[in-house]
């Protein structure tokens, strides 16, 4: 569906820098991880995704005419490189952490094994789209963790920073776990399902509040949520929307799903009220919806407060991840291929120990535990390290090696979650659909630890290094440091 060419989105530097190997260098393959290095709002996992919007960008990638005519335009490239980038197209391998998963810092979520010059390029695009979706499928399963079970409805496309995060959130936000998108594009693009109820302005539309409520049950009885909060919610809103309900029933019509909407004032004290009206008149499955600048914090709030809200619709919060508005993900080289087909680590080191990057030709294994099939670790070791599950494994912290575990063979299970996406720039990888990451996404959630899934303080799950990258990463450092 997306075909769209986006081959100038990048920074300037990345071709800058391409032109500068294409006239210094003999373009070796080389390495670049990307990864991320916290959780946002200090969660205990974040969520993959955006992997196949990836795929489409790598497939796309070619200069037009007019986009070599732009470059040549700007005047700091030769004709030699200009020639070099209109005959481009991306010839790598990319591995990839599938989309859905529940993913750590400091793991690579994917890794670009390229010449230097196609690698290159690609860094600003691939973050773009990684850092997004990754941010949004993140806060989405913390709203739908907080609504312990409840529906939440993606209601943000108008406060979105512009359509493609109105588009791209709204397919995040359905791996993360929301339940549908008021988003109609995204709907139609990303074939998950559309919902909705109505706004103040069809109740002020029509001469009083129980006209727009009858017109709207006749319109719509299977799909019929009443927003009851445009005049007075508990004098006026409730009573008509019972109104309505009682004609339908005296009518013998069933809707499959009814209620009310509520988007002002107390949600907690409004929606006790309003339930206790509608069983009252006999109505005990009408939904209460809620919504008005929620997220996961006010929602937990609301469950603590023991608000008979059933269903909720966020929006700002959710689709701008408004109080962690970046995911972090970054992109650093981390081996270059010798003459021999070898690849050598690379290390960035930094004062900051948390910025000193992972060396090395590496893949991740995720390590199970046997009896619960909960995630103990993950292991990153070099991509032809092998390991047999019978075997005890030793994971330690790597910032703290004293900090050691060992499983016993036979108590765990292993799997390697970095999957081959591109080969010679070939995509040999089908994305499923987005309800089917959907559905991995919570099936991957089920692989987490109470304990890491809480809003507050959550325990992190460890990521450790083999011995064998371990000692890499160590002897890199103390050489640098000669
Ligand atoms: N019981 C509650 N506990 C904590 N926060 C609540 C509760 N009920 C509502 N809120 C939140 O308080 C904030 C203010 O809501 P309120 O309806 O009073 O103001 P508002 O947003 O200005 O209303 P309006 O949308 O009519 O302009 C909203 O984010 C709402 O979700
Ligand atoms: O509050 P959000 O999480 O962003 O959810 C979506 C909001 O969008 C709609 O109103 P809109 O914001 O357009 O108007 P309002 O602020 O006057 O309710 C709707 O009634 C919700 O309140
Ligand atoms: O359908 C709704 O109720 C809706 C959609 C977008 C924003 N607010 C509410």
């Amino acid at each position: 569906m997306n075909t769209r060419n986006l081959t100038l989105l990048t920074d300037l530097y990345e071709l800058t820098m391409m032109q500068g190997y294409f006239e210094t260098q003999e373009n070796e393959t080389v390495i670049f991880d990307v990864f991320f290095r916290n959780n946002p709002n200090n969660g205990g996992y974040s969520i993959m995704a955006g992997l196949d919007q990836v795929i489409d960008y790598i497939k796309n990638l070619n200069f037009s005419y007019e986009d070599v005519d732009y470059l040549r335009g700007l005047g700091i490239f030769s004709e030699d490189f200009l020639h070099y980038l209109s005959g481009f197209h991306f010839s790598g391998d990319i591995y990839a952490i599938p989309e859905g998963s529940v993913i750590f810092p400091k793991e690579p979520l994917l890794k670009i094994v390229a010449p230097i010059m196609e690698a290159q390029l690609v860094e600003t695009a691939i973050l773009n789209i990684i850092n997004h979706q990754c941010l949004i499928a993140t806060k989405a399963s913390r709203v739908v963790y907080a609504a312990q079970g409840d529906g939440i409805m993606e209601f943000g496309l108008r406060r979105a920073q512009g359509p493609d995060a109105g588009l791209y959130g709204a397919r995040a936000a359905m791996i993360g776990g929301c339940v549908g998108t008021s988003n109609v594009l995204a709907g139609q693009m990303f074939d998950v399902p559309v919902m909705g109820t109505h706004a103040h302005s069809w109740i002020m539309s029509f001469k009083d509040e129980y006209t727009a409520f009858k017109e709207y049950a006749r319109l719509y009885p299977n799909a019929c949520t009443l927003l009851v909060d445009t005049y007075d919610t508990l004098k006026s809103g409730v009573p008509n929307a019972i109104r309505v309900f009682t004609e339908m029933r005296d009518a013998g019509i069933h809707p499959k799903s009814y209620g009310i909407r509520l988007d002002s004032g107390d949600l907690a004290y409004l929606s006790k009220k309003a339930r206790k009206m509608l069983d009252e008149a006999g109505f005990t499955d009408a939904v209460i919806a809620a919504s008005n600048d929620l997220d996961e914090f006010l929602i937990n709030d609301l469950k603590i407060q023991g608000a008979k809200i059933g269903s909720w619709g966020v929006g700002t919060n959710l689709i701008t991840s408004k109080d962690c508005p970046s995911f972090g993900g970054v992109y650093k080289l981390s081996a270059i291929q010798n003459s021999d087909g070898e690849f050598i680590p690379k290390i960035k080191i930094s004062e900051n120990v948390e910025k000193i990057t992972n060396p090395g030709d590496k893949t991740i294994y995720r390590v199970y535990d046997k009896e619960t099939g909960k995630i103990r670790a993950d292991l990153i070791c070099f991509a032809d390290e092998t390991w047999n599950e019978e075997d005890e494994l030793l994971l330690f912290d790597p910032n703290a090696t004293w900090k050691k575990t060992r499983l016993p063979g036979g108590s765990y299970t292993m799997k390697e979650i970095l999957l081959p996406i591109f080969k010679h720039g070939e995509c040999i990888y089908e994305s499923p659909s987005v309800m089917e990451i959907a559905q991995f996404c919570k099936k991957e959630k089920e692989t987490l630890w109470d304990e890491t899934k809480r809003l507050f303080n959550p325990h992190g799950v460890y990521v450790d290094l083999s011995r064998s990258l371990y000692d890499t990463k160590t002897r890199l450092l103390d050489e640098m440091s000669k």
